[in-house]
């Protein structure tokens, strides 16, 4: 990969200027200028999605320019550069190739001289057949009973990946009870453990590195909270099983190295629920749907790495990002599913974008001049309209928004699924195109009322409009169409790592507030004031052992 500065780049300078040019453009004139705008914006995917991008404040000449900006950045070099499992992760000295864990085409990934798909399908071998193990009752706890509840212990990526999965496909669970445990606080080990039957729970530990704080905490807990009743640790074996890189640390546990799911330092912890970690996942819908999922992000690979520029969604999405991020100062990016299933889509992004893109040392290690990745946030429609919706059409703020919303429901009870893509439809169409105050004004005069009596209320119902937004219409949420959309939005950020000359396969900014908290946890262990902190952390940690002692 090279490392190019965007800034220095031709194409970052006429966007500069042509950004000018677009500033006052209003989306109501691009619309009515070019009839045929939704015919040139938009595209199909495996004719199951439809990603509609025309209602941004973008024209044909926004898009050459930003495209030139991805030649200029050498975009279709990195992209090969993954594929190829080029070490591109320069600071951890990786290879970056969760493509590799969904090569349904099976072509060799060289890494260190040696094809790392031999492997991959020996997990996802081991994986199907303890799935089905599992899932058939032929697993057995200490008491021959069949499992009926799976506890992922894990956090990040070792967590949000499979939790957002299994929601998202509830539609096609087997009979096991999922539960996910992540945070620290004893609270959520506690509160799952109440739900659950010692004798016929399966633990999966899920950690690449396996010395991860909380997910040792609460695997630790787990495992007194077995023995409890077990009372004989040779029973652990068939209630506790590893997903992680780190063999050593999970003997160091006491599980048995055959009950550990292997996967490989290539692939990073929030683009590792296509690796063993999602072993919660082929639980919960069973391996043949887990082998889908696969198979959609395959696809979505496939069209990413050899579609041209200017017509490669995930570049286009990434693109488009960058104009709003990078040239019209916009700092946040929702994220909105129109399907309860989804609801934890965004709280999955957050981490997969945040963590990836969020840096501020450019790849030759000097600070950058720019912004880099934006902040995501989002809530399911229609929660989010009666929540924060009114921010998005109203505020101060330009909130670029995606709308992502499946045609079929699994669940077609009444009238339900039209009202809820009535208001996908008309969400987006609110806040590109507004209410002008004659608009408004009409309204009321319709209504009986005189221009003079409402020209107080007039100006707080007028939207401005022009708030862009991508719609993403999927035929319907199956594993295959999944796979497909969460490919779409990691190459997209890889993309806009590439183009922002940020290494997006790290995260040391999780590490410095990791050291101080183990600095401070054994200065609560006794109740002596501290002094060696600021005085701010001192007068915190002093008042929380006052406290504690009352
Ligand atoms: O799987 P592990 O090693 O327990 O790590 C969990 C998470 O911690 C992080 O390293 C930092 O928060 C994430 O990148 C990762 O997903």
């Amino acid at each position: 990969m090279k490392n190019i500065n965007p800034q220095s780049t031709h194409a970052w300078q006429s966007l500069t200027a042509h950004f000018e040019e677009m500033r006052h453009s209003t989306l109501s004139d691009l619309f009515t200028k070019t009839p045929e705008r939704f015919e040139q914006f938009s595209a199909t995917f495996s004719d199951s999605m439809l990603v509609d991008y025309s209602k941004n404040l973008i024209n044909e000449k926004t898009m050459s320019l930003l495209l030139d900006l991805a030649k200029e950045t050498y975009l279709s070099d990195a992209i090969k550069s993954m594929f190829q499992g080029e070490k591109i992760n320069r600071t951890e000295d990786r290879a970056v190739l969760h493509v590799a864990l969904r090569n349904r085409s099976n072509n060799p990934i060289i890494v260190d001289g040696k094809d790392v798909m031999p492997d991959v399908n020996q997990v996802l071998a081991q994986m199907k057949a303890f799935s089905d193990k599992v899932i058939s009752g032929q697993w057995k706890g200490y008491t021959g009973k069949a499992i009926t509840d799976v506890v992922n212990i894990g956090i990040g990526g070792s967590d949000l990946g499979p939790l957002m999965v299994t929601e998202a496909l509830r539609p096609f669970k087997t009979q096991l009870n999922m539960h996910f445990v992540s945070n620290v606080d004893g609270t959520h080990i506690v509160e799952t453990l109440k739900k659950v039957n010692p004798e016929t729970t399966l633990f999966l530990v899920a950690s690449k590195t396996f010395t991860t704080q909380e997910t040792m905490t609460n695997a630790h807990s787990a495992r007194d909270w077995f023995l409890s009743s077990a009372k004989d640790t040779a029973q652990v074996a068939k209630h506790f099983v590893a997903l992680s890189t780190n063999a050593k640390e999970v003997s160091a546990f006491g599980i048995d190295t055959a009950n550990m799911f292997e996967f490989w330092d290539w692939v990073g912890g929030r683009y590792s629920l296509w690796s063993a970690i999602g072993l919660s996942i082929a639980l919960s819908i069973g391996y043949d749907n887990f082998e889908q999922l696969l198979s959609g992000a395959h696809e979505m690979d496939n069209h990413f790495a050899n579609t041209p520029l200017d017509s490669n969604l995930p570049v286009i999405l990434a693109l488009i990002g960058i104009w709003y991020n990078n040239f019209y100062g916009c700092e946040t990016e929702a994220i909105l599913p129109y399907d309860q299933y989804m609801h934890r889509f965004a709280a999955y992004f957050q981490q997969g974008n945040m963590e990836s893109n969020g840096k501020s040392v450019d790849r030759n290690g000097a600070e950058v001049t720019y912004q880099t990745g934006p902040i995501i946030w989002g809530e399911p429609g229609t929660n989010g309209q009666h929540a924060f919706y009114q921010l998005i059409h109203q505020g101060t703020k330009m909130i670029p928004c995606d709308f992502i919303a499946p045609v079929t429901t699994f669940n077609p009870i009444a009238d339900h699924h039209p009202k809820l893509l009535s208001n996908f439809f008309a969400q987006t169409q609110a806040l590109a195109f507004g209410k002008t105050k004659e608009q408004v004004l009409a309204e009321f005069l319709k209504a009986g009322k005189s221009e003079q009596s409402v020209a107080d209320i007039v100006p707080f119902k007028v939207f401005t409009g022009n708030r862009p937004t991508n719609s993403i219409l999927i035929k319907s949420i199956t594993p295959k169409t999944l796979g497909s959309l969460i490919a779409l939005y990691e190459h997209k950020i890889f993309t806009q790592g590439v183009i922002l000359n940020i290494f997006s396969f790290d995260q040391w900014g999780v590490e410095l507030g990791k050291q101080l908290a183990n600095n401070i946890l054994p200065e609560l262990s006794n109740n002596e004031t501290i002094t060696s902190h600021d005085s701010s952390t001192n007068g915190l940690i002093n008042q929380f052992k006052l406290w504690r002692k009352q």
